[in-house]
């Protein structure tokens, strides 16, 4: 079912349809997310990369009339996320997620990523500081912000803010990091120092990336879905996929011929 070689899987997603009310927008869909690397969303607008995205925090459980068919198995526990068992909140403390547009809250910079842990309950103010900044370090983002801790997140430039979205969500240690075109909304610089890190953080999390930018595609990720229409069109390695694509519609995408 994929092409991973060796690669272990974190996480399977078998025969998953998705419907928006009685619209599907993912016809079973199966392909494995391997751990420890990046794997790339692509295709055209519409064609459901954020839908399958947002499949694997359970987001969509937030909105009334959406229903899930099929499975998307985590390992090592093997449970299926999409089980009515399974508590979607927890499950988006092992699952992360960054989107689009930096979203901190209206808080101190601390606090934003303080915020997952309390949730939590951790109320030992040493635990906190100390994950705080293995957060903000991990982030990229802690010589940076490390003497104002307490200015408010909405005083940082768009990367910064982006990076201090990326530490709160690594704060309360996902395993899966999910990032939806994370970096559309930033200059070159800001994308550039986002994508050094999307690399970096492979070593810890396994990552699941949409992106439009098929050049970032080919620079930060080891394999790559294409989709179109809802549909998995084709999976693989992205040096595969942008050299040899197997299938006609994929290389129309990726030579811009549409999309
Ligand atoms: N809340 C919703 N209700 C109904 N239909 C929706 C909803 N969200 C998305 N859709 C539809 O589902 C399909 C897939 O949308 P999705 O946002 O997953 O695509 P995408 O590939 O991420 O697109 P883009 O690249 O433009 O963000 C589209 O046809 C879209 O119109």
């Amino acid at each position: 079912m994929s092409s991973n070689g060796n690669s272990t899987a974190k996480a399977e997603v078998r025969d998953l349809s998705f419907y928006y009310g009685d619209f599907a927008a993912l016809k079973n869909v199966s392909l494995a997310v391997a751990e420890h690397e990046v794997t790339a969303l692509i295709g055209p607008s519409g064609c459901g990369k954020s839908t399958l995205l947002r499949c694997f925090n359970r987001m969509h459980d937030l909105y009334p009339g959406s229903r899930y068919d099929g499975e998307i198995r985590l390992f090592p526990d093997d449970v299926n996320l999409l089980h009515k068992d399974i508590d979607p909140v927890e499950t988006r403390i092992r699952i992360g997620m960054v989107f689009q547009k930096p979203n901190p809250f209206p808080k101190s910079i601390f606090d934003n990523v303080a915020y997952g842990l309390r949730i939590l309950g951790e109320k030992r103010r040493g635990v906190i500081a100390d994950k705080v900044e293995k957060a903000l370090r991990d982030a990229a983002l802690w010589d940076e912000v490390k003497d104002r801790l307490d200015s408010l997140a909405t005083s940082l430039s768009g990367g910064q803010q982006q990076r201090l979205c990326i530490a709160r969500t690594l704060a309360t240690e996902p395993e899966i990091v999910l990032f939806d075109e994370p970096t559309s909304a930033l200059d070159p610089i800001a994308t550039a120092s986002i994508e050094e890190l999307i690399i970096e953080l492979k070593k810890r999390v396994t990552i699941l990336i949409v992106t439009h930018n098929m050049q970032q595609a080919g620079r930060i990720s080891k394999y790559t879905a294409f989709m179109y229409l809802g549909e998995l069109v084709e999976f693989g390695e992205t040096e595969q996929i942008f050299t040899r694509p197997k299938k006609e519609q994929t290389e129309n995408y990726i030579t811009g011929r549409f999309g």
